[in-house]
């Protein structure tokens, strides 16, 4: 810490020294801390000086862009003389449009790239950078400095004032202290000597806080981030991201990486900033479509929707998992996430489920895609005129006509292709039926002009006449059979799936699952009548797609580059063998927090496991991040006692009041305890969550609330939007979300007593930022009994 006195080793100490210093304007220190934020206020001038510059000719691009474009459409409409007369004239008319249209849309792109510019500049030119480098180079005569900053800005070519805190010398701010630093370039390792770290915080053009830091970033600005308020949208962390969340971000080597966080450690947060990062630097050969996050609801998305563009990129694709698969099966009613989350298994069909999730599972079903190559596919005859025109029968000799060494999606394109050509040839026979004979007597003068359509009318004999209109009529009636062709019509995936399932006890072994023969058929029979019904359960849906794509013969979306999925723990090892296969190309990027697993439970610890065989080892990276900032500590040490050997998770020093219990006897007094506590929140400016176990006791809470004239929105459906103020939201649609103060609802021992439901209570309480509160009537949930009693106050 040159410059500022003494050589104190706790960094934190330095900091609070070099803050004190600069804001304390009676100190001795005062003259030199002063004139720095001085020196520096001078340089920020400068610099939106600058910005200021750049900004106005942006605008002139823009207008004269705008101009040009008026004036080419104002030709264009003047000049343009349509010459169809000749073939010369029609080429040179359709040269003249090409013409025209080249110039337009070069003067677009040159639009849209002004506007794009003078967007980043106006963001710049309220806040430009947040952090200064001095850096000595190997070799190099001179220190060098930089400013780090949401996007790069240089004044002429080369000379940057401000870089991008993608760069590659940015991370340095990031990935450690003064002294030795090493960063990743282009052309590999690159070591440098940090002199100084400097930390600004600016409003409008004017340094609120300047400090400097031997540290990767200072604690004193992540706390100033962590301490403000929610916010119904997630904002970026550009300024404060953590050293271990640098290495989620700049990762490009892995092809999975892992991540497992604890709750509010930044996962989610990490990820978005790592995407932002990916299009930086792929920039040109990455766009935002071939990147696409699966979130855990709808909801999510909303909330985190703003952070992107909030960092000058577009949104990448995003979705659920519930939504991918439902897209693909729109006729099917697939069990939605409520249905699936009241639902009570029997032991029995929990055996079911977990094989229908597991690995074992998604090989046995690839091992039944495998024997389907020798026998057993099951067809569909194609009808025309109510008669097969291919009958099953036909369609199954040419489908297992090929060669041994032909597989699925060779046998698929060989039996359309052989379907095509029978048909094409059916179709001069077809002519001389009755039918055709009849349709071309009865043919309105109308009908007969469509189908003669520009061609000559000329024919050497009615004969002739006859046999043009005829071909046109069979071909016409002949398209939905070619379409049928096309779309695989000829398959029969229902009973396909069904008979996969009956065969499943010759491919697997159900005993060593711990189900019976029975059970098996049970669930079987079950399948079958779901089916009829038009529903499927949500185990059902992934083995049916991807027996599916292994029938037609499809092998994934190939232009997708990277997938990310958040709250991996609540996703099937069969899920995640299934996104891998329909990714072939992309790099995976799966983050979870294995404590919070409220759909697979005790399947997550598997999870892992099971993952490393899908992936090469060598190219597979796992990060742990254990440090939690969402919660204050107090929060933090409460909601980590819930759990019973949770994975590591530490508190950042940020403090604020112990989380409360309450156990009133009734529920009009638990109703009581609630609004007087939504009031001391409304009154702290803290906005509330209301968290209940499942949607039905939301909905009781919520009449319970209107009755009692308290304003509160039920979030129902993961289609809702967040609201502001305070919310009644089920606690399967609370994941990733945050909210400053928590109220868990009904914690009673009637309605959580399992000890599967320890990580459920988990998540609920851990979306608290500075407030928790835990309602129970009469007795609480034993599962509190982890919790020291000196972590919370018990307010009856
Ligand atoms: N480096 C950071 N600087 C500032 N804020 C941060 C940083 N890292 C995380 N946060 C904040 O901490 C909170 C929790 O982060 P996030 O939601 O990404 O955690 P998560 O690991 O996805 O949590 P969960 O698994 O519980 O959903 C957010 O408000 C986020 O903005």
């Amino acid at each position: 810490m040159q410059g500022f006195g003494g050589t104190v080793s706790n960094a934190f100490f330095q900091v609070s020294i070099v803050v004190k210093w600069i804001i304390d304007f009676t100190n001795g220190g005062v003259i030199m801390a002063a004139s720095i934020k001085q020196q520096e206020q001078a340089h920020l001038d400068n610099v939106i000086g600058k910005i200021k510059v750049a900004q106005t000719k942006s605008q002139e691009r823009i207008d004269q862009a705008e101009q040009d474009e008026g004036a080419i459409r104002d030709n264009f409409q003047n000049d343009l003389r349509l010459k169809t007369d000749s073939y010369e004239g029609m080429m040179e008319t359709a040269l003249s449009v090409r013409q025209q249209q080249q110039l337009l849309s070069e003067r677009q792109n040159s639009w849209q790239h002004a506007t794009d510019q003078l967007a980043t500049l106006q963001k710049l030119e309220k806040s430009p950078y947040f952090a200064r480098i001095d850096f000595h180079e190997t070799g190099e005569p001179k220190t060098e400095t930089i400013y780090i900053g949401l996007a790069s800005f240089s004044d002429r070519p080369d000379h940057f004032l401000v870089y991008d805190w993608r760069a590659p010398i940015s991370s340095i701010y990031y990935d450690g202290g003064l002294g030795e630093v090493t960063y990743l370039t282009p052309d590999g390792d690159q070591t440098v000597n940090v002199k100084l770290k400097r930390q600004f915080q600016i409003e409008d053009g004017q340094i609120k806080t300047v400090f400097d830091t031997d540290e990767a970033v200072g604690d004193q600005m992540l706390l100033d981030a962590l301490s403000e308020q929610s916010d119904t949208k997630m904002r970026s962390i550009v300024t404060t991201i953590q050293k271990e969340q640098n290495q989620i971000i700049r990762d490009t080597k892995s092809d999975l990486l892992f991540v497992q966080g604890a709750a509010g450690s930044g996962k989610t947060a990490a990820v978005l900033q790592r995407v932002a990062y990916l299009l930086y630097r792929y920039r040109g050969r990455l766009n935002a479509g071939q990147v696409i996050l699966f979130s855990p609801n709808q909801l999510f998305n909303d909330y985190i929707d703003q952070v992107l563009p909030e960092l000058g990129e577009q949104n990448m694709v995003q979705m659920t998992y519930y939504q991918y698969a439902g897209r693909r099966l729109p006729k099917i009613q697939i069990e939605t996430l409520s249905q699936r989350f009241s639902e009570d298994y029997s032991q029995a069909q929990q055996a079911i489920d977990r094989l229908k999730s597991s690995l074992t599972f998604f090989n046995a079903v690839t091992a039944y895609t495998n024997h389907l190559e020798k026998e057993d596919m099951i067809f569909r005859n194609i009808n025309f005129r109510g008669k097969p025109f291919f009958s099953k029968e036909k369609i199954h000799d040419i489908y297992y006509s090929f060669n041994d060494n032909y597989n699925l999606k060779n046998r698929i394109d060989g039996t359309k292709e052989q379907l095509i050509k029978q048909l094409n040839r059916r179709v001069s026979s077809e002519t001389r039926t009755k039918w055709v004979e009849e349709a071309v007597q009865s043919l309105s003068k109308e009908e007969m002009d469509r189908l003669f359509g520009d061609e000559p009318r000329e024919f050497d004999s009615e004969e002739k006449e006859f046999q043009f209109l005829a071909r046109k009529i069979v071909i016409r009636a002949f398209q939905p059979i070619r379409q049928a062709v096309v779309r695989n019509r000829f398959l029969s995936i229902n009973s396909q799936f069904i008979h996969m399932l009956k065969a499943m006890p010759l491919i697997v072994d159900l005993q060593q699952a711990g189900i019976s023969p029975a059970d098996w058929q049970a669930s079987v029979d079950q399948a079958v009548a779901d089916m009829k019904a038009g529903t499927m359960t949500l185990s059902n849906v992934t083995p049916y797609l991807y027996l599916y794509d292994q029938i037609a013969g499809k092998h994934g979306e190939r232009d997708m580059r990277y997938v990310f999925i958040d709250e991996i723990q609540d996703y099937t090892p069969f899920q995640l063998a299934f996104l891998k296969f329909s990714f072939p190309r992309a790099r995976f990027t799966l983050l979870g927090d294995l404590n919070q697993a409220i759909f697979t439970k005790e399947n997550s610890k598997t999870l892992l496991s099971e993952l490393s065989t899908m992936f090469d080892p060598e190219k597979t990276r796992v990060v742990q991040l254990t440090q939690s900032y969402r919660s204050t500590q107090q929060i933090t040490d409460f909601t980590r006692h819930i759990l019973i050997n949770g994975e590591a998770v530490t508190a950042f020093a940020r403090n604020g009041d112990l989380p409360q219990i309450s156990v009133p006897k009734t529920v009009s007094a638990a109703v009581d305890r609630l609004i007087d506590q939504v009031e001391v929140n409304n009154a702290a400016k803290e906005t509330t969550a209301i968290i209940g176990k499942t949607l039905s006791q939301c909905r009781d809470l919520y009449e319970i609330l209107q009755k009692r004239g308290v304003a509160v929105t039920l979030i129902q459906s993961e289609n809702q939007r967040l609201a502001a103020g305070v919310i009644i939201v089920p606690s399967y649609l609370a994941k990733g979300l945050e909210f400053d103060a928590v109220v868990v609802w009904d914690a009673s021992a009637a309605n959580y007593h399992d000890e599967g439901e320890r990580q459920l209570l988990y998540t609920i309480c851990s979306r608290a930022m500075h407030q928790l509160t835990v309602i129970a009537t009469d007795e609480l949930s034993p599962l509190f009994d982890t919790v020291p009693t000196d972590e919370y106050e018990r307010v009856d």
